[in-house]
């Protein structure tokens, strides 16, 4: 029945997104370059590169500098929170990511207590290091790796999802909700015991590639730009907008709307006022002081946004 109401609505919704002219230019701090140089200063000492990137955006946001760096070094790319994706998309993305040079791709859910896919890192990664020479590192019996991603991407919950699968140990990296939470220099971290192997843990704070503001929409959703200098309200239109070009419509259901809709006010007002974020102010009317009780637009999209990353609203793939 819902999904014949949506149907019905499909006319309707917005086919593309209006930017209203925003500029990304001030999305990402200064300081996120710092990390790169020392990416590049540690990369002698590195014979594998992990690439980490959320599963949800693999063609947007990924740093061409890491391109740079990967011709170096030998690359596996990561599609990390494979949980919050849809997966029906796979063959895609891989073709596409394969013209761009990218062969050696896994997905992950770090998230998992026993992921099958972190199970196969370490043999993968051998074969992808003794695929080619190691140059200046061939007499070493150990092995480096240097995981590297844009904020927020799982960098520290690969380490210890690596380290509880190998080594049978609990957490060596720190795990934040937003993004840029890893700052302190490299670390290393050992991540098996057979093969020795240790992982830097870098500062994870390179900016991701923004080509277009789209491109930089889809970061901050996925929590890569922090959400007050993108604005909790755009990244709220752009995620419905995004739902209903999917047809996406678990957020009918999750906040009892009629049906679906592409109007992000009226879906901000149901959601604040089912969840009771609602503000009481006073009016003042021709007739005296009334007090008038406002939805919470901010609260709501707040919500919104959270269901999102948290994957109450389905399994999404932006891309
Ligand atoms: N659903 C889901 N969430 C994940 C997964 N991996 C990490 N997260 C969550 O994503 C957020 C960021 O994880 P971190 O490991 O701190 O990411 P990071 O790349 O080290 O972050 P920075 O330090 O900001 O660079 C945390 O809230 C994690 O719990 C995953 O596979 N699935």
């Amino acid at each position: 029945m819902r999904l014949y109401q949506a149907l019905r609505n499909v006319d309707k919704f917005r086919t593309v997104f209006d930017f209203g002219g925003r500029d990304v230019a001030h999305w990402f701090p200064g300081h996120m370059a710092k990390g790169l140089k020392q990416m590049r200063a540690n990369l002698k000492n590195v014979d594998c590169i992990i690439e980490i990137h959320d599963a949800r955006i693999p063609l947007s946001g990924r740093n061409p500098v890491f391109q740079d760096t990967l011709n170096v070094r030998p690359h596996l790319l990561i599609l990390n929170k494979v949980d919050l994706t849809d997966l029906s998309n796979k063959q895609r993305i891989l073709k596409t990511l394969g013209k761009t040079g990218v062969k050696n791709v896994l997905f992950t859910d770090c998230l998992k207590q026993r992921d099958d896919n972190i199970k196969k890192l370490v043999p993968k990664l051998m074969e992808i290091i003794e695929s080619k020479p190691r140059y200046n590192r061939e007499e070493n019996t150990n092995y480096c790796l240097m995981v590297i991603g844009v904020p927020n991407v799982g960098k520290s919950s690969l380490i210890n999802s690596l380290r509880r699968t190998n080594l049978k140990k609990g957490r060596a990296s720190r795990v934040g909700g937003e993004p840029g939470i890893t700052r302190a220099v490299l670390t290393r971290i050992q991540v098996c015991e057979r093969p020795i192997m240790y992982l830097l843990d870098t500062p994870g704070v390179l900016p991701p590639r923004i080509e277009n503001v789209e491109t930089g929409m889809k970061l901050a959703l996925c929590g890569t730009i922090l959400d007050h200098l993108v604005g909790e309200d755009v990244i709220a239109d752009y995620l419905l907008y995004s739902l209903n070009r999917l047809g996406k419509f678990s957020y009918v259901e999750k906040y009892e709307l009629p049906e679906p809709s592409d109007d992000i006010q009226h879906v901000l007002k149901h959601i604040a006022v089912k969840l009771g974020k609602t503000q009481r102010v006073k009016a003042i009317t021709g007739v005296g002081n009334i007090t008038i009780t406002i939805p919470n637009y901010t609260a709501a999209a707040y919500d919104f946004i959270r269901a999102f990353r948290k994957g109450e609203l389905g399994q999404v793939m932006l891309d």
